[in-house]
């Protein structure tokens, strides 16, 4: 009798785009593809920043590119990928500026939905039209696109629409057998959370909503992107994939 297989994790031969790799999620996110075989081109605007963390990838005798641009410039982007064809694109580049909705400005408004919103968009739309067949888009969402919090309204509503607009993609391009799913990562200290974690209290109400009692770590994230880069996830497509420790299950 033949068994069944586990379909492969590894992405050997595999070219992926990572935007917002240099530090915090990103980072993760290319280490693990890297890590996983593929070629991966890591995207970020400071060259500093992108230049340690590509040299730390091939250190270990892994492949990596680096791409300084800001991921917010179609124009911009659409020449520097010219010709280029990714199997695999991380649209991970967001930010966050919490503040009570009665505080929140056209600016905050517009930096928050142009990096997290239209440039997840436009960077699909722009990458997809090379990738070929079975490849995958995996946009880092959050928790906040299925729930709501105080003085989250704008980062909530940008998440939101990510995972709108990755529902919509997904049927769009699933006759092109293009997946593309979200990751929802709960509170995790990076670069951009660092603040908000040294809020007084702040660590601890976090930690009240989550049953797994922690808080995430980058590492947290490797698995679930390399699950949906590869073929191991096959038929999922338009999903969540929440990485919450259990925050939305309640
Ligand atoms: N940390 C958390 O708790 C959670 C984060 N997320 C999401 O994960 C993603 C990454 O978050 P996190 O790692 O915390 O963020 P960080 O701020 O630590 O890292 C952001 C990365 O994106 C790059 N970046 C920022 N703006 C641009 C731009 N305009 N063009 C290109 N690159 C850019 C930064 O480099 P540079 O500034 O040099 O461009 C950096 O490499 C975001 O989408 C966030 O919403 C989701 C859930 C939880
Ligand atoms: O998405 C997140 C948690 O799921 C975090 O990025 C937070 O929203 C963080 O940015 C914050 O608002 O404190």
């Amino acid at each position: 009798m033949n068994l069944p297989r586990t379909p492969s994790l590894q992405l050997t031969g595999k070219r992926a785009l990572v935007t917002g790799a240099s530090q915090g999620i990103g980072f993760a996110c290319a280490c693990a593809l890297a890590q996983a075989g593929a070629c991966v081109t890591l995207m970020a605007r400071s060259e500093e920043t992108l230049n340690s963390a590509v040299s730390a990838l091939r250190a270990a005798g892994l492949q990596a590119k680096g791409l300084a641009l800001d991921v917010t410039d179609h124009a911009a982007l659409k020449k520097a990928i010219e010709g280029q064809a990714f199997d695999i694109l991380v649209n991970n580049a967001g930010t966050n500026r919490p503040k009570p909705l009665n505080e929140i400005t056209d600016d905050d408004y517009a930096a928050v939905m142009d990096l997290n919103v239209r440039s997840t968009y436009f960077t699909t739309q722009t990458v997809v039209q090379h990738m070929p067949a079975g490849g995958s888009v995996i946009n880092i969402s959050s928790q906040m696109g299925h729930v709501g919090a105080v003085n989250r309204s704008l980062y909530c509503a940008s998440k939101a629409a990510v995972e709108g607009m990755t529902k919509a993609m997904a049927v769009e391009l699933g006759p092109r057998e293009i997946r593309v799913n979200t990751v929802c990562p709960t509170f995790i200290e990076t670069p951009m959370t660092k603040p908000f974690f040294a809020e007084p209290g702040f660590k601890e109400r976090v930690l009240a909503n989550i049953p797994l009692g922690r808080l995430g770590q980058i590492e947290d994230l490797m698995g679930p992107v390399v699950f949906l880069a590869s073929p191991a996830s096959a038929l999922v497509t338009g999903s969540a994939l929440m990485v919450d420790g259990g925050w939305t299950a309640h």
